[in-house]
């Protein structure tokens, strides 16, 4: 059947790409990733910075998806907390599978490499990185997915499951057709699209170990980490 956007959905994806390509990381702190000589602890120091910086973008983008403020507070906090890890995933994959001209990519992609981080998780997360690199995401659609991936209604303690994934929900529905309309050629790229997200909590399950291991071999996080990812 004849797929259309109507004049609502329009609006939000607007709202949505906007606030996406708003939020970027300060340049000082992505400066220094280029600039600070290479060491396992200037790595994960620099990493740490990036990470709180994400952080605090992803708050801030948060904020803007229409119809989150008015969820209930303590659910707002529920999807932030159960959502951060995934959507910096998504986030780093779809930066890293930019080619960019300063070689930025790539220095990033080796401070990562070398910041202590154990073999089992780097296999995992290269390779979803590779796997989001190979789906040419538009802007908008990375943005909507991201959205998706904030608004999972199955996070720990949300109270309010159904104000959540009727917020998803309109989400999808407008991903759906943004897929049908600019991937008319792929009829099965939503559904590639949303594997990812399954790649994505596999993904968050790891990241739980790799906190565990930094931890320790006596790695500290910043107090914004701690509280978003519960270490101590
Ligand atoms: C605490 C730190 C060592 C850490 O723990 N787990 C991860 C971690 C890791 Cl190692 C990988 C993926 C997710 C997380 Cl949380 C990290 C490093 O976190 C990040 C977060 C974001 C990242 C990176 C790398 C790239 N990005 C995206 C990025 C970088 C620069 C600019 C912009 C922008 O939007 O302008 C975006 C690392």
């Amino acid at each position: 059947e004849k797929v259309e956007i109507t004049k609502e959905q329009r609006a939000l994806i607007k709202a949505i790409l906007d606030a996406y390509n708003r939020h970027q990381i300060p340049q000082d702190v992505t400066k220094k990733l280029l600039q600070e000589q290479y060491s396992a602890e200037e790595n994960f120091l620099l990493l740490t910075e990036v990470a709180t910086s994400q952080v605090q973008v992803l708050v801030e983008f948060t904020k803007n998806i229409p119809g989150f403020l008015s969820l209930d507070r303590e659910d707002q906090i529920a999807l932030l907390k159960g959502s951060a890890v995934e959507a910096m995933f998504l986030r780093s994959a779809q930066v890293l599978s930019k080619k960019m001209p300063s070689g930025y990519t790539e220095v990033l992609e080796e401070r990562i490499r070398k910041s202590g981080m154990s073999e089992e998780f780097m296999t995992p997360m290269f390779n979803f990185y590779k796997s989001i690199g190979e789906l040419h995401m538009t802007q908008d659609e990375q943005a909507l997915l991201t959205t998706i991936t904030i608004l999972t209604p199955d996070r720990p303690y949300v109270k309010s499951h159904e104000a959540v994934e009727r917020l998803q929900e309109t989400m999808l529905d407008v991903l759906r057709k943004l897929c049908v309309l600019q991937h008319p050629q792929e009829p099965q790229y939503f559904a590639r699209l949303l594997g990812r997200l399954t790649e994505l909590r596999t993904l968050h399950h790891y990241h739980v170990e790799m906190l565990t291991s930094w931890k320790t071999n006596d790695h500290k996080f910043t107090p914004l980490l701690c509280e978003i990812w519960d270490v101590q």
